[in-house]
């Protein structure tokens, strides 16, 4: 039994990170008398980027590798950490930050896109480390367990948000390849001992370039090889642009290029780059001398011909707007901007855009700022087709309804960078025709092999053993305390799939099963499954792998909930800690953009709350620290209060926000520990904090709402001004006192 025992919260991005500034004196207070000590860990992207350059920076602008330190302590059995989301950095993102630190008197290096010496392609090594998806890959050490509290249902039954209509003469639909995509090719197989493997590519001239030096492979562990054709990619592209065209519905492409950040932003480039086909073979030459990446999207381009002569640049943009002539019409990210889906590769992410859409009723938004029906582009087959089935059902149906439809709690495999969300180190890009072999490194033996021609994305996924008993068990015991049926999406026809559902059969043996209702169902009809149960009120598990985890706890959260940051979202560590994470929802940069003009903060930190009290109670349980399961209980009925009472922050500017409903959270709080009877202590010592924090609920609410409307300045975005953000965040004296003395 810890004596100290700690919750460590992490410092993230955005509008996450400016709610925590507001919170966290909250935290330490209302922990203090329980004996638990709360410490930060800053892992946002500027600190992240930091601690890569140590020996550029004076030693009072060194940071440590938070990151780092954190990923190992998921592997300690105390380990309780509260994990706020953080940004997964495009390049454009990354540069900007860099641009922000240097003008803040970091002598950091700049971005080398296109690297030539030694040197540059070090300083690109460090910064990739920051780029895309690389926080939750480190922490997750383990696999996923997300859910509405009930709480939270009840609310939304009760406070429906609203839901676009669907007509069954809808257009919008879901277009996938169905060849020479990862799916069609994949070869799987589970290792009989351990070896260390290499992937290398034989090609058709004879030459034998190692891709991958190494990897070592446990015995029991799944592999997976497979690619996705250039040429097919690139010919399903022409035909659903032209598709777009003749049938006139919007174009969008979704894709998830922060989490694959390797092969997504090539499948984006290509995507973009067939569009305006004509405009990169007339200007190829000079946008490749510019540096221009169209992985990176099309703001990079325009940032790039910004300098050049007008004349020259005039004649890009015409022959630009000439492609969009005969080309469909795009879906916008923000229409009153003219910011088109292809502006950035991470603008639209599909585990939230595809929920977005469905719930608008099957519509995105086009330039003229309407919502139209919509042609949504998936190239990848594999899980594309859920959110098709969707779409037949909500046609067929009409619209959810949030009052009455069931929930869907999702168990997922996750643990050790399984599956594709940890294949980035083992992706590439294929430089020339020939065969993508992976080989035992002692034997020499191929394991499988693929024919490849240049341009083709290859990868190798990897899932553990240990990360399969314990999802198999988590999804157990999930549908035991619930009591709801579990359902196991795996898809026969798919190798990989077929691998799990072997172990999955064999696991299930390990556990008492009686009474319970477990499947195993292919992705299509465990959706259709799953969406006739929720149309009825039922409730059902999914229990997926680590690319339906994540779009599943978008989509049914975002169809149940309005967002998927009222989630409830626990990674239970493998080695007997626990991350509790906020939800699903991302970092929010308009929220921010609010903040700065108009000093209100419309950012929800229900997830935050939700996930602090799973934490204490935890915390609780592990330490036999009685407090702190009080302080859980406590904070969990707070909680309920808020919602009851209606006071989640309001998107306008002039009513309540974060920081108001932050207020009203804390004095649920102290009220709840001062009327428990479980201990006389901790209610005589919250009983003053109540009483004053409800006698000045006028005053304090007052001073929170008269800041409002006016510009405020944080000091910067990804690296802002602690002590700037702290009067912003904080801006009640009355409330900032009252916690200051019953801290003393
Ligand atoms: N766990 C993690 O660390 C995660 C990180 N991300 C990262 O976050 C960034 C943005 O991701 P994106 O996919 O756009 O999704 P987001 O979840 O940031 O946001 C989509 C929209 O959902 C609404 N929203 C989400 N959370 C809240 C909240 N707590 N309170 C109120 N509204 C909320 C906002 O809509 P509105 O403005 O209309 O209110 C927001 O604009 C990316 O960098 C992404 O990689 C994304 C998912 C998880
Ligand atoms: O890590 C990220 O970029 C996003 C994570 C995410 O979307 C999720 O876990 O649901
Ligand atoms: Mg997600």
């Amino acid at each position: 039994m810890s004596s100290d025992p700690t919750i460590i919260y992490t410092l993230t991005d955005e509008a996450p990170l400016l709610a925590t500034h507001a919170f966290l004196p909250v935290v330490s207070t209302f922990t203090k008398p329980a004996g638990i000590k709360v410490e930060q860990s800053d892992i946002s992207v500027a600190a992240r980027i930091l601690a890569q350059f140590p020996e550029n920076l004076t030693p009072e602008q060194r940071v440590p590798d938070a990151l780092t330190e954190l990923g190992k302590k998921t592997l300690e059995p105390d380990a309780n950490i509260i994990k706020l989301p953080n940004i997964s950095a495009s390049v454009g993102q990354l540069t900007a930050a860099i641009k922000e630190l240097q003008a803040k008197g970091y002598n950091l290096p700049d971005y080398p896109a296109d690297p030539k010496t030694d040197e540059e392609k070090a300083i690109k090594a460090k910064y990739a480390k920051c780029i895309g998806s690389s926080v939750n890959p480190v922490l997750r050490e383990g696999n996923s367990d997300r859910r509405a509290p009930k709480a939270v249902k009840e609310y939304a039954r009760k406070n429906p948000h609203s839901m676009g209509e669907w007509s069954q003469a809808s257009r919008t639909h879901v277009s996938h390849m169905t060849h020479g995509d990862f799916y069609h090719g994949e070869k799987s197989m589970t290792l009989d001992s351990a070896r260390e493997v290499k992937m290398e590519l034989v090609t058709k001239s004879g030459q034998t370039i190692v891709l991958k030096p190494k990897v070592a492979l446990q015995a029991g562990e799944i592999i997976d090889s497979m690619f996705m054709s250039r040429k097919a990619l690139l010919a399903f592209y022409e035909k659903q642009i032209e598709d777009a065209k003749n049938t006139g519905v919007l174009f969008s492409l979704h894709v998830k290029a922060t989490m694959m950040k390797v092969s997504h932003p090539i499948v984006f480039g290509h995507c973009v780059r067939m569009f305006y086909k004509e405009a990169f073979e007339k200007h190829g030459a000079l946008f490749d001398s510019l540096g221009i990446n169209v992985n990176n999207g099309m703001a990079d381009l325009y940032n790039k011909i910004a300098d050049l002569p007008a004349s020259q640049r005039e004649e890009i943009e015409r022959d630009l707007h000439a492609c969009q002539e005969h080309r469909p019409a795009l879906a916008m990210v923000d229409s009153a901007k003219g910011i088109t889906n292809f502006h950035s590769p991470n603008d639209v992410i599909v585990d939230a855009s595809m929920p977005a859409m469905i719930r608008a009723g099957g519509k995105m938004y086009g330039a003229d700022g309407r919502l139209k029906e919509v042609k949504a582009v998936i190239p990848e087959s594999t899980f594309a087709r859920i959110y098709q089935e969707v779409i037949n059902f909500c046609k067929w149906h009409g619209a959810f309804d949030p009052r009455t439809m069931g929930t869907v709690p999702n168990v997922g495999l996750m643990a050790q960078q399984a599956e594709e969300y940890g294949s980035h180190d083992k992706t590439f890009e294929i430089s020339e025709d020939g065969v993508a072999n992976i080989t035992d490194l002692a034997t020499g033996e191929v394991l499988m092999s693929q024919n490849v021609e240049q341009g083709d994305i290859w990868r190798m996924c990897q899932v553990k053993d240990a990360p399969i008993r314990d999802w198999v068990k988590l999804a157990v015991t999930r549908a035991r305390n619930s009591g709801m049926p579990a359902v196991f999406w795996l898809d026969p026809y798919r190798p990989h799939e077929n691998e799990l559902i072997k172990k999955v059969k064999t696991y299930l043996k390990d556990h008492d099963t009686s009474g319970l209702d477990i499947q195993i169902m292919s992705q299509v009809r465990a959706m259709r499954y799953t969406l006739e149960r929720v149309s009825r009120g039922l409730d059902t598990i999914s229990v997926t792998g680590n690319i339906l985890r994540d779009y599943l706890t978008d989509l049914f959260p975002i169809l149940e909930l309005g967002t998927s940051a009222k989630m409830l979202s626990i990674v239970p560590l493998m080695a007997g800690g626990g991350m509790y994470e906020t939800g699903a929802g991302g970092s929010a940069p308009k929220h921010v953009q609010q903040l700065v003009e108009e000093n209100h903060l419309r950012w929800d930190s229900l997830g935050e709350f939700l996930a602090l009290a799973v934490s204490l109670e935890d915390l609780g349980l592990k330490t036999g620290n009685e407090k702190a399961k009080i302080l859980a209980k406590t904070l969990d009925a707070a909680t309920g209060r808020l919602l009851d009472n209606r006071k989640s922050p309001s998107p306008k500017t002039g009513e309540l926000d974060n920081r108001g409903s932050q207020f009203y959270l804390s004095m649920y709080w102290a009220q709840e520990l001062a009327a428990q009877t479980d201990d006389a202590e901790l209610a005589a010592k919250f009983a003053p904090l109540a009483k004053q924090l409800a006698a000045d609920e006028q005053k304090i609410v007052q001073e929170l709402l008269e800041v409002q409307g006016k510009p405020v300045d944080i000091g910067g975005y990804y690296k802002a001004d602690d002590a700037k953000v702290k009067a912003v965040m904080r801006p009640s004296a009355t409330f900032n006192a009252a916690l200051e003395s019953f801290a003393a």
